[in-house]
């Protein structure tokens, strides 16, 4: 980094002429300016905001306050360095904090901006504030963060403030992450509606104690309007990730009617893609808006015009709202209303108004020059030039002074825990108030007929709830045409390829020449439809999880109705491939099998590959992970499953955990039902036997060499107490089992954060 102190207190550069101006101008507390009065600015924005008290993020369990932490700055040391400086400001401790303790607060209505290198600690401290710390991270959260809000009592004529200690599951914080996820063939007007309407099912108030007065429909229109999305409402939103047509798969006019589709293909552009997270956040109506690098991929222009938005919106709903921002330019920097600046180790060295912040930094030697960007040159202050190790050095001692006259500055007359200035009620995520209307009103109304209403209303809404997460997946799957066309041909050719292959199972073939092709046919149709099934699945469940994350943390509906209705809306289109290659099986060879019984084991059989693949999806974060581990599950699957031609070895004692993981195979039940049905009760006919009566063309070796009927075929093959119903009673447990497992999964798999104190 070339930035060095410059001005009349010029300091920071650890040069040795100006170590002593340093200490002298810095040693002492009581010269110290408090960059943010919390108490001054809270009643000048009417009250309220987020704030923060000591709040670390360390690797392990350090809680130090904000004061402890200014103790482990060593003024006095000085190392020599290379050349022969002096430097000052050593941090005793900077080993296991990804962030030092430090405490601020952002007002209502204002927009803050987390400024610093890569890797500074920006998504950290944002994790931090908003509560979405994952639990997986292994960090240990100090400190505490809460949310203060002033509530007026019309009656009263009088306000009081109360405290929220932030919980994300209360789903009052919208936190726009780097990444969009959507349901890709969903429109965006689609995508607000849903959002909106599951939003609304939840009876939540609003953070003023009120409810939501507007449906979905109308806060959707409101949504699309202020993010100037209505352009491009009713396009679909697409997939930018793989291949979907970007969005041409319904050009066809016919097709769009018919899906409900407006506006042409191509999907929505970045930007476009940005402000519809963003609007898919704001469907709360949220006490705290969190955005990391919400101009990530974005042109400038874009860009400007994201960060705008969300300061209007942030003025609008008189909320506070904090963006990580990377190098932003001129007229973004203007836009904040307050910054963060922070340092690698996740130093804070500025939390206050931008407008003071030129001052501030003039004050202990940092002059911004005029024709430079603030932003840029503040970041560049506490940039560490990690390729020159002299420079590094003094870039340290630079960021530790600036450290530590911040945290001097937020630490005199105890302003954050003086009790006269947060004497407060303190309400926590339990006592909140859930001021439900309909009750105050019906304070007159029995308490049986009371609970009966309010009954009947949990159920009403839980099945409203659930048809439109089945309406919803339904659209996803339904216009996913290309992908539908493409398995419906793959369908028909890998049929038609089958049955050229095994072109002796024919009517007007021998049958026992074909008992092995018979077997091998039905085995490698089972494989290919379950295979197809299980990584449509994982694809599809893998790329919703984003979604179905943002969701489960708004507790918009429990996980056990989202994969009910994902399974139910699924069903069909997966069934539909398995009857296509079925039925042109069966037409195109002589398999004994009724095309009926064909149908339905094919059928049954991708119900249960679906299945597995939600339960493989519950458990794994990536489509990449989902892929893998379902890929090597269903080679084991498939090697535990498939019946060995050669026949049973019945000297051979049972070995119980193949058994056993045999069990959980879709592929083997399958198998052995279609086997089952193929043989059971076959009698060779005459055309199938020689001059002597011997059965022609059988097998010469192997447990197929001596059969003389299809049920000595099962026994042979170890088939021979199977009955059909029973293994596709087997099919059907199989996939409640792996039903059950992904509902496990996706609730116990789901969003967990690390908390910090209440207090
Ligand atoms: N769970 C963790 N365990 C150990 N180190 C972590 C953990 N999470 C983050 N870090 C480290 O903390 C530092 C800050 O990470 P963070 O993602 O917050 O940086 P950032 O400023 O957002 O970076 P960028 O701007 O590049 O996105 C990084 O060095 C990162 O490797």
């Amino acid at each position: 980094s070339s930035t060095s102190g410059s001005g009349s207190g010029g300091t920071g550069d650890g040069n040795d002429d100006n170590n002593n101006t340093t200490t002298t101008a810095f040693s002492s507390t009581s010269s110290t300016i408090l960059i943010d009065d919390p108490h001054h600015n809270r009643h000048q924005a009417g009250g309220g905001g987020l704030y923060w008290r000591d709040l670390g993020v360390s690797l392990v369990n350090c809680p130090w306050t904000t004061a402890q932490m200014l103790d482990k700055y060593d003024s006095d040391a000085t190392s020599t360095i290379d050349d022969g400086r002096k430097q000052q400001w050593r941090c005793m401790d900077d080993s296991t904090w990804l962030l030092h303790p430090s405490s601020g607060f952002v007002e209502n209505g204002s927009l803050c901006g987390i400024l610093g290198p890569s890797g500074a600690g920006k998504t950290t401290l944002l994790n931090a504030l908003g509560g979405t710390t994952p639990r997986s991270s292994g960090v240990v959260l100090t400190g505490s963060v809460w949310y203060e809000n002033l509530l007026f009592d019309a009656n009263t004529t009088t306000s009081s403030h109360v405290r929220y200690h932030l919980s994300q599951k209360e789903g009052d914080i919208a936190m726009l992450s780097q990444h969009d996820d959507f349901f890709g063939m969903l429109t965006p007007r689609e995508s607000l509606e849903f959002a909106a309407y599951l939003e609304s099912q939840k009876q939540s108030t609003r953070k003023d104690g009120s409810k939501q007065l507007n449906g979905p429909k109308a806060i959707a229109e409101r949504l699309l309007t202020s993010l100037g999305l209505l352009g491009v409402a009713d396009r679909r939103i697409g997939d930018r990730t793989k291949w979907d047509g970007g969005g041409r798969g319904t050009s066809r006019p016919w097709m769009r009617k018919l899906l409900k589709i407006r506006g042409g293909g191509g999907g929505l552009s970045g930007g476009e893609r940005r402000r519809l997270s963003l609007a898919l956040e704001l469907v709360t109506e949220p006490i705290l808006f969190l955005a990391d690098e919400p101009t990530t991929g974005l042109d400038s222009s874009q860009a400007e015009k994201v960060i705008k938005l969300i300061a209007s919106l942030a003025k609008e709903q008189n909320v506070p709202s904090i963006c990580t921002l990377h190098q932003p330019k001129t007229s973004i920097w203007k836009t904040l209303d307050r910054f963060i600046l922070l340092a690698p180790g996740g130093k804070m060295c500025y939390a206050g108004e931008t407008d003071k912040a030129t001052t501030y930094f003039k004050n202990i030697g940092y002059q911004c020059p005029h024709d430079t960007n603030p932003a840029e040159y503040f970041i560049d202050l506490v940039t560490v030039d990690t390729e020159d190790p002299v420079q590094a050095l003094v870039d340290e001692a630079r960021i530790n002074l600036l450290h530590h006259r911040f945290l001097q500055s937020c630490t005199p007359d105890d302003a954050w825990s003086s009790p006269n200035i947060y004497d407060r009620a303190i309400i926590t995520q339990q006592q909140r108030p859930q001021t439900d209307t309909r009750i105050l009103v019906g304070g007159r109304l029995s308490s049986v007929s009371l609970f009966v209403r309010t009954q009947l209303r949990g159920v009403v809404s839980a099945c409203k709830r659930f048809a439109f997460l089945l309406l919803r997946s339904w659209r996803q799957n339904i216009r996913n045409t290309n992908i539908i066309v493409l398995r419906l041909g793959a369908s028909i050719v890998q049929a038609s390829l089958f049955a050229t292959i095994f072109r002796s199972v024919r009517d007007d073939k021998p049958i026992p020449k074909s008992i092995a092709d018979r077997v091998a046919l039905l085995t490698y149709g089972v494989i290919n439809m379950s295979i197809m099934s299980l990584m449509k699945t994982l694809d599809l469940f893998a790329r919703e999880r984003g979604v179905v994350m943002r969701e489960q943390m708004r507790c918009n509906y429990f996980s056990l109705e989202y994969i009910l209705a994902k399974v139910i809306a699924e069903i069909p289109i997966d069934a539909s491939f398995s009857l296509v290659f079925a039925s042109v099986l069966k037409l195109l060879t002589g398999l004994r099998t009724s095309m009926a019984t064909l149908i339905k084991t094919y059928c049954l059989m991708t119900v249960s590959s679906a299945s597995l693949g939600f339960a493989i999806g519950s458990f794994t974060s990536s489509v990449e992970s989902a892929m893998s581990t379902g890929l090597s599950i269903m080679v084991i699957f498939m090697v535990v499953g498939i019946i060995n031609p050669s026949g049973v070895d019945f000297d051979e004692p049972p070995n119980w955990k193949m058994d056993s993981l045999a069990f959980f195979s879709p592929i083997k039940w399958a198998i052995e039902s279609l086997v089952t049905a193929e043989f059971r009760g076959l009698v060779f006919e005459e055309k199938d036997r020689g001059l002597w009566g011997q059965l022609k063309d059988l097998p010469k070796m192997g447990a197929l060499a001596m059969v003389q009927d299809g049920d000595s075929v099962l026994t042979n093959l170890g088939l021979g107490n199977a009955n059909y119903s029973d293994l596709m009673m087997k099919l059907w447990v199989l996939s409640g089992i792996y039903i059950t497992i992904s509902w496990l999964g996706l609730s116990f798999f789901g969003p967990s954060f690390v908390d910090t104190e209440v207090n």
